[in-house]
């Protein structure tokens, strides 16, 4: 593969709840980092699982980063950002679509920019922005989680609510883990429609 040397990019790190992409931008990070380059890390206000300055994955790995209010702070990146060569955002789901013209600003400035987030609702339907990020970015890697159910590759989140499958009238935004969710694949899948 060709890499790109010749200003900024966008590279997207998608896919189900645990399938490793915390885990994968947390790596990406300490090696810009061994290369010497400076980086800042932005995460949204709303997700306070690993407390609020910092991105936690879910075997316990952490970074320091700047909560954003992903409803009206998007602006506030640009006035954190010093000079930094990278620029993460991670749990990019919670953001709205205006993250996808903050990433390109960034990008057309010479950063690089990586995203992560889930690229589906509890309903495996488009979880906005991931989507777009990934239509208008350079590099994008989808990684899969194991089924909780049958241990294929999973691609979805399984909402559970008291441990049966979510209404699919339930409200999108649910910030949890695995006391609320399973990485599952599209047979093992479940939606309560009654
Ligand atoms: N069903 C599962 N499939 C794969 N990994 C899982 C699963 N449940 C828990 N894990 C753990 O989650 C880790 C990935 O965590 P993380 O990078 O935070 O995921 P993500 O950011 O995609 O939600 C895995 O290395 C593994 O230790
Ligand atoms: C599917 C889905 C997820 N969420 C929330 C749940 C978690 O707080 C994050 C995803 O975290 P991860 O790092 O990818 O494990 O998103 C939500 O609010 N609504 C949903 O439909
Ligand atoms: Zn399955």
């Amino acid at each position: 593969m060709h890499a790109i040397t010749n200003g900024g990019w966008i590279e997207v790190i998608t896919g189900s709840m645990f399938s490793g992409k915390t885990e994968e931008l947390l790596r990406r990070l300490r090696r810009a980092e061994i290369a010497g380059q400076e980086v800042v890390a932005f995460t949204p206000a709303i997700d306070d699982r690993y407390g609020e300055t910092t991105i936690g994955s879910h075997d316990g790995r952490s970074w320091d980063a700047t909560p954003i209010d992903p409803e009206t702070d998007l602006e506030a990146v640009f006035a954190a950002c010093n000079g930094e060569e990278v620029v993460a955002f991670d749990e990019a789901n919670f953001f709205s679509n205006s993250l996808v013209d903050v990433c390109e600003r960034l990008a057309a400035d010479g950063r690089r920019v990586i995203v992560s987030g889930t690229d589906q609702t509890f309903r495996g339907e488009p979880f906005d922005p991931l989507p777009h990020m990934v239509a208008v970015a350079e590099y994008v890697e989808k990684f899969r989680a194991i089924c909780a159910v049958c241990g294929e590759p999973a691609t979805r989140n399984q909402r559970l609510v008291d441990g049966e499958p979510a209404h699919v009238d339930d409200p999108t935004i649910l910030v949890g883990a695995a006391e609320s969710y399973e990485a599952r694949c599209r047979h093992c899948h479940t939606l309560r429609e009654d």
